[in-house]
């Protein structure tokens, strides 16, 4: 194959001449001085050029084509930095070129095509596409039509739109319409819209398998459509945590390119049945809070995130609940490990040949890797009880542009696990601190309130009323409990079903004494009596029900994307580009 694409010739862009060569995997056009000296190359991989076209072409303002016998036009992904975010920014490259004869510039073109279709399989030629028009700051239709359709139009993909007239719109579609030759979805929107594409691809695929989505023991059935996601919403997590910017133009490309990424993705149930699916954040406390109070704004757009996230900052909440969780093993990776998921990722490469092995049937599999759920295995499950600021699980980094590195730094996309994190009852200043490092590349975790575990599947229940004074008075005996200052309390680990045993914890004071003045004072401020429950934050809704089991399930949906480019893909930047970028990602 390699062989018969190979092609080598002399081209010319303007009125100088180039040697260029396509390889099968690249094409590299080289400049060749009068003195036949080969000067700076140009190398396309040949997956990332977008297409080839006769003449010469003009993308802007509107595609226009000057016909020309002797020539054609490569329109190709082009790199840049992308200044605040830590992912690329990807742009159309366009380069004409001019043949010496007509018969070789077909033969380019023939070539150059042909090596596309081979080496980019998963190009999309025919799409779904559903706009919100109120995600975000409601620019979703003027996005779409003005930046993304053009490059579709220029890639030759067919897009069948609809603009949502209301919510579970698009989901609805996709449990219930024709879905034949469709190779793929796109969502124009933020991450509620993103999850009306998941609930919908995740539905059809189980209904036409015969699958039960209830039984969180089941091994789900992978969605055979990639789902593409054009940001225009308030947080746009999953395309920052996927893609590495907030940018329609890049994730278009990724897109059109026909990238393909694996993501993990959340069962949450409640009584015997599914209740959601998450991939970005199942929060409660803090999150659900935020979230609840967030919904009476909504009018402020993406800023109701800011302003509900201060007041409920300033409430000053914390909870009573159970957490239990079955760990994922410790040998492949931890959440402490300051590593992070770049594009190409090992752990999450292994994992892929963990959870779906060539030839065994996956039933079987299934039910090797998913027994721990059932009863039987209880032993597995770890619990913790006590008094939480906040308890989150996210199957990813869950990074956006509010927080560049995300709620889990070290969280893979694609690995089969989620990461836990649980925030015991502190001091208001140690929450913030917590919080605030969020925002820059502190360690979030390295703080004695707060504790980070990987886990395959994950249960929360409220304590009943019995459980919760028992608890209290553990704590006070043992010393770890200050109701007044509301500092954390107790471990409670589960080795059997039947048979449970406290373990005290290490004391977990973070109050040092100037910071008692400022407590009081944030105390006063925050009025209003707190709720003994909060609810749960999933993926940007509220969850109807406080007792969950979820389960993760491992590279369920694939997206048009890569993960983030790591330092092999900047060839085109400076040395201090370089550096910076790498001093991001690698923290
Ligand atoms: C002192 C500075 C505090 C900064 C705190 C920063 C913490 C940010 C973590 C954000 C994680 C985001 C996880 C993604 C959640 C989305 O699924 C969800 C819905 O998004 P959308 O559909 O676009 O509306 N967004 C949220 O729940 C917002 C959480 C904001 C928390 C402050
Ligand atoms: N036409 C519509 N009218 C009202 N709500 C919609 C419509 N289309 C989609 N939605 C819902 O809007 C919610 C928020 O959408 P999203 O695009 O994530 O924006 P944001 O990021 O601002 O929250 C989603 O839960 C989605 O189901
Ligand atoms: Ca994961």
């Amino acid at each position: 194959m390699e062989t018969d694409l190979r092609l080598e010739s002399s081209l010319w862009i303007g009125n100088k001449r180039y040697r260029a060569v396509l390889t099968g995997w690249h094409f590299n056009w080289t400049e060749v001085d009068k003195k036949n000296r080969n000067k700076k190359t140009i190398s396309v991989p040949v997956a990332e050029v977008v297409g080839v076209e006769e003449g010469r072409v003009e993308i802007l303002p509107h595609k226009s084509v000057e016909d020309s016998d002797k020539d054609f036009t490569v329109c190709y992904v082009k790199r840049s930095s992308s200044g605040g975010s830590y992912g690329l920014l990807w742009r159309l490259g366009r380069t004409q070129f001019s043949c010496p004869s007509r018969v070789l510039r077909d033969q380019w073109i023939k070539h150059l095509r042909t090596a596309l279709k081979t080496h980019s399989p998963l190009r999309p030629h025919r799409l779904l596409v559903f706009i919100n028009p109120f995600g975000g700051k409601r620019k979703g239709r003027q996005i779409y039509h003005s930046l993304v359709a053009p490059l579709f139009e220029l890639a030759g993909i067919s897009a069948h739109v609809t603009v949502t007239d209301r919510a579970n719109q698009a989901r609805d579609y996709l449990l219930k319409k024709d879905l034949t030759g469709f190779d793929g979805v796109v969502c124009v929107g933020g991450d509620g819209m993103f999850s009306e594409i998941l609930h919908g691809l995740i539905g059809r695929t189980q209904q036409e398998a015969g699958l039960c989505e209830n039984d969180p023991s089941v091994t789900l059935q992978p969605c055979p459509l990639h789902i593409g996601i054009i940001p225009a919403g308030s947080t746009d997590c999953v395309c920052y945590a996927t893609v590495g910017v907030i940018d329609p133009v890049t994730s278009a490309l990724h897109i059109i390119i026909g990238d393909s990424q694996p993501l993990d993705v959340c069962s949450v149930h409640h009584a015997s049945a599914l209740v959601r699916y998450s991939v970005s954040l199942l929060g409660y406390g803090f999150y659900g809070d935020v979230l609840a109070e967030s919904e009476k704004h909504r009018w402020m757009g993406p800023l109701r995130y800011d302003y509900s996230g201060t007041m409920m900052y300033l409430s000053n909440r914390s909870y009573a609940g159970i957490v239990q969780y079955l760990p994922a093993d410790p040998l492949l990776s931890s959440p402490r490990d300051k590593t992070r998921c770049l594009s190409g990722c090992s752990v999450c490469s292994r994992s892929t040949e963990r959870l779906f092995p060539h030839s065994a049937d996956s039933a079987s599999m299934c039910s090797s890797h998913f027994s721990q759920l059932s009863c039987d295995s209880e032993d597995e499950w770890v619990s913790i009880k006590g008094q939480f600021r906040c308890v989150s699980l996210t199957c990813m980094s869950s990074s956006c542009p509010k927080s560049p590195l995300g709620l889990s730094p070290s969280a893979h996309l694609a690995d089969g696990t989620g990461d836990l994190i649980v925030v015991w009852d502190t001091h208001p200043l140690g929450f913030l601190k917590f919080l605030y490092r969020h925002t820059n590349t502190q360690d979030q975790f390295d703080l004695p309130f707060v504790e980070v575990h990987r886990v395959k599947a994950f249960r929360f229940f409220l304590p009943s009323d019995k459980e919760e004074e028992g608890y209290e008075e553990i704590g006070s005996l043992s010393g770890t409990v200050d109701k007044e200052e509301r500092v954390c309390s107790v471990e409670t680990v589960s080795r059997t079903g039947s048979q449970q045993y406290l373990v005290d914890r290490e004391v977990q004071r973070e109050k040092p004494n100037e910071q008692k003045t400022a407590s009081s004072f944030l105390c006063g401020l925050c009025c209003s009596k707190a709720p003994a429950v909060s609810v749960w934050n999933c993926d940007g809704e509220i969850l109807p029900f406080t007792d969950i089991l979820c389960r993760v399930h491992g590279q369920l949906v694939r997206l048009y994307a890569r993960g983030i480019e790591d330092g092999a893909a900047m060839h085109d930047f400076s040395e201090t580009e370089k550096s910076e970028r790498s001093r991001i990602l690698h923290k």
